[in-house]
């Protein structure tokens, strides 16, 4: 059973994101990385979020984290978790909830341990800092999140560059479920990491969210982790959701041109070999739009501007089928 087939508890929506918009504003021009994108998460659900490099799925993370720095400004929308004004949030509110609510996995965040620290220290760290605990405390627990994640507790001692890549990676992800968030956000958790380590981690996760029940937005350009993974997900191109449905409904019939052409990009995980058509084959998408504003004509018709459908049927009718949701 993958973990797309498990029940998930309550729909009640722990993060709810509407109409968000983003952009990085320059001197001459500006970016719009995010366009009136909505979404939510239930609880203990696996959301994903996919789409090719550049398309806005980074900015999104980080405007719910609140980490957004200059030039990028949010233009409009809301993002809420568990019915708090997230993008309204003071110091102290935010304090709190990085860490105690919501916890992020960067991109290649096994280079993100403090190289001088070891890991023991590292973790306790957030137990004294966070939560309050003595050091002893902070030192079981730390102990205890190791083995969570299958690392033998006399790593504690070690520093980052005696841990594998995988290890590291694991120790990341225990640091971020430590102070058991609601919600956790994986920015492409496994991608500077071989396949094999890759599925460990995977795995790893899964098990971590079955026992600790936290709801995850799970971010990769990789449809085939994210349709293993995921139990609904979105798909995105140049900043807006095209899609949005339960992964097998996107596993077996994808309804989105561009969706479809992303599906055949990425062979699957299990099952027969099958032929990959890719993005050229599928639908030609002349190249990934620059979302800069000063381009004219981009998203008004999206797909209508960039996109031809495969047989020459010629141009898709604009904006008809952005935005699907099932
Ligand atoms: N600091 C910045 N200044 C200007 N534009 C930016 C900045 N950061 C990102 N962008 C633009 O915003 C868009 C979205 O970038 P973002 O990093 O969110 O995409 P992504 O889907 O997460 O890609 P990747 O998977 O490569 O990280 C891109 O077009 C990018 O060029």
């Amino acid at each position: 059973m993958t973990i797309s087939q498990v029940s998930f508890g309550s729909h009640e929506p722990v993060l709810e994101v509407k109409d968000l918009t983003v952009k990085y504003v320059g001197d001459t021009r500006s970016t719009t990385a995010v366009d009136r994108v909505s979404f939510s998460i239930g609880t203990g659900e696996i959301f994903g979020l996919a789409g090719e490099s550049g398309c806005g799925k980074s900015t999104i993370a980080n405007s719910i984290m609140r980490l957004l720095k200059d030039p990028a400004k949010i233009a409009g929308g809301s993002i809420r978790f568990g019915g708090k004004d997230v993008l309204g949030m003071g110091p102290e509110e935010l304090r709190r909830f990085r860490w105690q609510d919501v916890a992020m996995v960067f991109q290649s965040a096994m280079n993100s341990l403090n190289p001088v620290l070891t890991v023991g220290e590292q973790i306790t760290d957030i137990y004294t800092t966070h939560a309050g605990y003595s050091r002893k405390e902070s030192l079981r627990r730390a102990a205890e999140l190791l083995e969570l994640v299958r690392i033998d507790p006399v790593r504690l001692k070690s520093y980052p560059h005696q841990l594998s890549g995988g290890m590291r990676q694991r120790a990341v992800i225990a640091m971020a479920v430590a102070l058991k968030p609601s919600l956790l956000i994986l920015d492409e958790p496994t991608t500077a990491l071989d396949v094999v380590v890759q599925q460990e981690i995977m795995a790893q996760i899964k098990e971590l969210q079955h026992e600790l029940g936290f709801s995850v937005l799970f971010i990769t350009h990789d449809m085939s982790l994210m349709v293993e993974l995921s139990h609904r997900m979105a798909v995105m191109y140049g900043g807006r959701i095209v899609e949005t449905a339960k992964a097998a409904d996107i596993h077996t019939a994808p309804q989105h041109p561009y969706t479809q052409a992303l599906m055949g990009a990425f062979p699957p995980l299990t099952g027969p070999r099958v032929p990959l058509t890719g993005l050229a084959d599928g639908v030609k998408f002349r190249n990934i739009p620059d979302l800069a504003e000063a381009s004219p004509g981009h998203f008004v018709a999206p797909f209508g501007a960039t996109a031809v459908a495969a047989g020459g049927s010629g141009a898709l009718e604009a904006g008809t089928l952005e935005g699907a949701t099932r």
